[in-house]
């Protein structure tokens, strides 16, 4: 007979360790059932990792699931794997049913990565059980000291439990109690005990692998060569011996009258299960784990190819109950060499964990990638190149992101990712897109259509509005809604430009401030509620506002009190430049007629893509973190983006995330938006490049330039966009990417101290004004015709000792030669944001950059003050800064306040002058008399001249 057959006289049932689609689907498991009497299936991670992982037979159930919309990879291996629990449970039911069920069981395991959490244990032991729905099912949980009391409360439940990663007896033994009492918990709760199974699932040749080789370790240090004969006599013998033991506990543990009780009432004993039985020594039989471990109401699971050998040449008698005091001499045996065997299982059941955790980032990893091959070009693409030592650095990151669980630690909002302060308080940006309430924004939007609006203009600053204004710039206008702009200024001639730009009888006005208490949101508020109210009475301007704010606000109480048609909530735990997939960003999407639905669906496909269950290697967000948070440590600390024409205000986006995220405490990251791009020449060796275009956008001249980047050995990045619908996803890769480079560096990338500083001074200034009429005075180091120059006493005397004298250039000529290899140049404009003076800006930065072969920045106050203003004044002192102010042709009054908009820029340039200049930063300000155009001209000539 069958010697797997005969397993069964001897009360023994044979289960199959493996499980795989094709299998079972081509009827092995069944043939299996008939031929040699198995009686059940046992899953575990590793086994789906090698089903899924190592196999295409996957592709196609994946790809089907993926029909019915995007789900994340946790999502689709639930699927695939509880479709093949089931099948397997179909084909096991017949002996389910002839065994009474007592027998036919198919086991599925939580996640490993829950193995230290009973709740998420407990939370996911019960959805497996409902979704594979099954009465042969059993569903695994770890014998770890946390699971314990989940296994108690799952049989409590009536769910039938596996419980794996059993070494030691001692912890079989509080296994055996957990069922006992989980049972009378169940009866007490009127339950049916008889209809819930268990099985302890013993390891056993992982035992003999760890004390063999401690074994050898002695034997090899022996001198004495009894002893050495003694130790080796030990060899292949202790993981038997510890399981015949453990047998011995079973007998006593499901017999007496505490156990009568729940017999009587139909309870089955929680039989012992070897697992683990593969023999790993090639010197030992390969049956020897199920030879020496038969004895009756016992399972062994077993691995195909044991099963195989066992049909071969296994023998069968009963051995478990052989030598039982031989058994236990050898454990007293071992004890007394001084090797540990309840330290050898307590680590077994770490490294067991360690093991699965290992096997399910495989599988997981395996099924992104697999995911991300079906969405194509459904997801944005990604592709980072960058030197070889570079590389290294983050493969080597990207394991110990692996290895230290910190993507899912991330998501688990776990502030010890980064500097463990408060961190875990600002992560509400994870969850944002996927808690739009979307039906509201349909219902909003159609709103806003029917009133038919001619604009929609969001007052705003930084977080609140450089989202919106890549949605305004991004999407072309939709018919019947309003086109939508953004005014993020304090500039008198850039409000009243935007008071031409809009009828303003016939515009709604978004207020966005999270804080409330932002100066420019509200100074723009006050201004623009008196001029609708000119233009439709005082009484109805309300009804042309809304605004976006967080709980609580003084923005929201001013909100109320002037009547404004609607206030959406911000969620408090997202910081400003982490909003724009939450009301902030959303709501000027919506007011625009974007169509909000599809932008957060794809979004969500991103925020899948980086999920916790996206190991780091597949994982988009973090391989562009870690790339870009080492590179900056490298030195290469310039992320330079590129966007392609169809998203080309991306850029000022992302350059606020990574600035205000990372530039603090004198490290981060300089993010370079804006530059056109170059030949490798004009470059140092300080840049990351990131390129980011929409499919279509092709210019065969900027990909020969990237293409010569990249040759020229600069970190390339290139992410390519299906479309520009896919803008949400791009917004959610850069956040968690900043999150993780936030990290690499080892800074808090949620808070924004030196944005604060700059606001302080502020205040400070324009209070001096409001109580004096004047902003307190302040002395040119130099006058020169057409304008004056400003810096602290330090500054100045360190620029004179660099040839500063009497002329413009003179003092350009020595300010931009303390810039060094390394450094940047920023020019920071207190004027006008428009096209002309974003030109002149850009002219000037493409000289330095090409004559310096330093990076430039150029900004437009205060708009930058929001953004990277922050890394300007925390970030590495590598910023070399020239401010440029300019007299005011013609200031603007804000309705109810004594400062006008001119004097609070002018405020607010002196204030963040000041910051600079008490950091010790290189700065100096130009302030340019009389007509601003040929000032700016002027100001090209000096820099010419000083660049020569
Ligand atoms: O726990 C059960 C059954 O309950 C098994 O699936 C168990 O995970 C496997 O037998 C072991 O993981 C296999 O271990 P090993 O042969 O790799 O040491
Ligand atoms: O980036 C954020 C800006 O400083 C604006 O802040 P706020 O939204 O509280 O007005």
């Amino acid at each position: 007979m069958n010697p797997v057959k005969k397993l069964e006289r001897h009360g023994q049932a044979v289960w199959l360790d493996f499980l795989a689609r094709g299998f079972v689907a081509k009827g092995d498991l069944k043939r299996l059932i008939e031929e040699d009497g198995v009686k059940g299936v046992t899953s575990n991670p590793a086994i789906f990792e090698k089903a899924i992982g190592s196999s295409d037979e996957y592709d196609t159930p994946i790809a089907k699931a993926l029909k019915g919309g995007d789900r994340s990879p946790t999502q689709l291996f639930e699927a695939v794997a509880v479709e093949d629990i089931q099948n397997a449970a179909d084909v096991l039911r017949s002996v389910y049913d002839s065994c009474n069920g007592n027998d036919g069981f198919v086991s599925l395991e939580v996640s490993p990565y829950l193995a230290m959490d009973a709740e998420g244990t407990i939370a996911e032991a019960e959805q497996l059980w409902k979704a594979v729905d099954r009465d042969n099912l059993m569903i695994k949980v770890p014998a770890t000291n946390a699971c314990l009391p989940a296994i108690q409360h799952l049989i409590s439940r009536g769910i039938s439990v596996n419980i794996t990663l059993l070494f030691s007896q001692d912890v079989y033994r509080q296994v055996a109690e957990a069922y006992l009492a989980g049972l009378e918990a169940h009866v007490a709760h009127g339950g049916d005990p008889s209809h819930v199974a268990s099985v302890a699932s013993f390891f056993v040749s992982r035992i003999d692998s760890v004390v063999d080789k401690q074994l050898d370790e002695k034997i090899a240090q022996a001198n004495d060569p009894t002893e050495k004969e003694r130790l080796a006599a030990l060899k292949g013998k202790i993981a038997i011996a510890n399981a015949k033991m453990a047998y011995q506990d079973y007998k006593q543990l499901f017999s007496g009258e505490r156990w009568e009780r729940l017999a009587a009432k139909g309870a089955k004993p929680q039989r012992l299960l070897w697992a683990s039985t593969g023999t790993k020594n090639k010197d030992y039989r390969d049956v020897l784990y199920v030879e020496e471990l038969i004895g009756p109401n016992t399972v062994n699971t077993v691995p195909p190819a044991t099963l195989d050998a066992f049909r071969d040449h296994g023998e069968v008698r009963d051995s478990l109950e052989e030598d039982v005091d031989a058994a236990k001499a050898a454990l007293e045996e071992l004890a007394k060499t001084g090797i540990s065997l309840d330290e050898i299982t307590a680590d077994l059941v770490v490294d067991g964990v360690k093991q699965f955790a290992d096997a399910a980032d495989k599988l997981y990893g395996a099924v992104a990638h697999k995911r991300a091959v079906v969405l194509g070009a459904g997801l944005g693409q990604q592709s980072i190149v960058v030197a070889a030592d570079l590389e290294k650095k983050v493969q080597a990151a990207t394991e110990d992101w692996r290895k230290a669980a910190k993507i899912r630690r991330l998501w688990h909002k776990d502030a010890s990712v980064w500097t463990g302060r408060d961190e875990h308080k600002w992560l509400g940006w994870l969850t944002s897109a996927e808690k739009a309430d979307l039906a509201d924004y349909e219902d909003y939007a159609r709103r806003v259509k029917g009133q038919k609006f001619s604009d929609a203009v969001v007052l705003g600053m930084g977080g609140s509005s450089l989202g919106p204004e890549v949605f305004a710039k991004t999407f072309p206008r939709k018919a019947g809604f309003p086109r939508l702009h953004v005014l993020d200024s304090t500039d008198p001639a850039q409000v009243r430009a935007m008071e031409k730009k809009i009828d303003v009888a016939n515009t709604v006005f978004i207020v966005s401030s999270k804080s409330g208490g932002t100066t420019e949101p509200n100074a723009m508020k006050d201004y623009f509620f008196a001029r609708v109210s000119e233009a439709i009475g005082a009484k109805k301007a309300g009804h042309r506002f809304i605004a976006v704010t967080d709980p609580g606000s003084s923005l929201e109480k001013a909100a109320k009190a002037q009547g404004f048609a609607r206030i959406f909530h911000g969620e408090p735990s997202i910081g400003g430049r982490y909003s724009v997939l939450s009301p902030f960003g959303l709501v000027p999407a919506a007011t625009a007629g974007i169509d909000v639905r599809k932008l957060v669906t794809q979004a969500l496909s991103m925020v899948r893509s980086c999920g916790p269950d996206v190991p780091p290697l597949q994982n988009p967000g973090v391989q562009l973190g870690l790339a870009m948070g080492l590179a900056g440590l490298d030195g290469r600390d310039k992320v330079t983006i590129f966007a392609s024409p169809k998203v080309a205000d991306f850029g000022a986006w992302a350059e606020q995330l990574i600035a205000e995220s990372t530039g603090k405490e004198g490290k981060g990251l300089i993010p370079i938006d804006g530059e056109p791009i170059a030949s490798p020449e004009v470059y140092g060796n300080d840049r990351f490049f990131v390129d980011i275009k929409v499919e279509g956008d092709d210019d065969p001249d900027h990909a020969a330039n990237l293409a010569a980047l990249e040759d020229a050995g600069h970190p390339v990045v290139r992410i390519v966009m299906g479309s520009i619908d896919q803008l949400g996803q791009e917004f959610f890769r850069f956040e968690i990417a900043t999150a993780v480079a936030g990290a690499v560096l080892g800074i808090n990338p949620f808070n924004q101290p030196d944005v604060e500083s700059a606001k302080i001074k502020t205040r400070e200034l324009t209070a001096a004004f409001e109580q004096s009429g004047a902003l307190p005075a302040e002395e040119p180091v130099v006058a020169i015709k057409g304008c004056e120059l400003y810096t602290d006493a330090h500054n100045a005397e360190s620029l004179r000792e660099h040839g500063a004298d009497g002329t413009l250039a003179s003092w350009l000529k020595a300010h931009l030669g303390r810039a060094g290899d390394g450094d940047y140049i920023a020019l920071l404009g207190y004027i006008e944001h428009n096209g002309a003076n974003t030109e002149a800006l850009q002219r000037m930065r493409v000289k330095l950059r090409d004559t310096k072969h330093l990076a430039t920045c150029a900004e437009f106050g205060p708009r930058f003050l929001h953004s990277t203003g922050q890394a300007y004044k925390g970030g590495p002192d590598s910023g070399v800064f020239l401010q440029i102010t300019a007299d005011e042709a013609q200031d603007l009054a804000i309705p109810g306040q004594k400062a006008s908009f001119g004097v609070i820029k002018a405020a607010q340039a002196r204030g963040d002058f000041d910051v600079l200049t008490e950091r010790g930063r290189r700065a100096l300000r130009v302030h340019l008399k009389g007509n601003l155009k040929s000032g700016l001209k002027m100001l090209d000539g000096a820099l010419t001249e000083a660049l020569s």
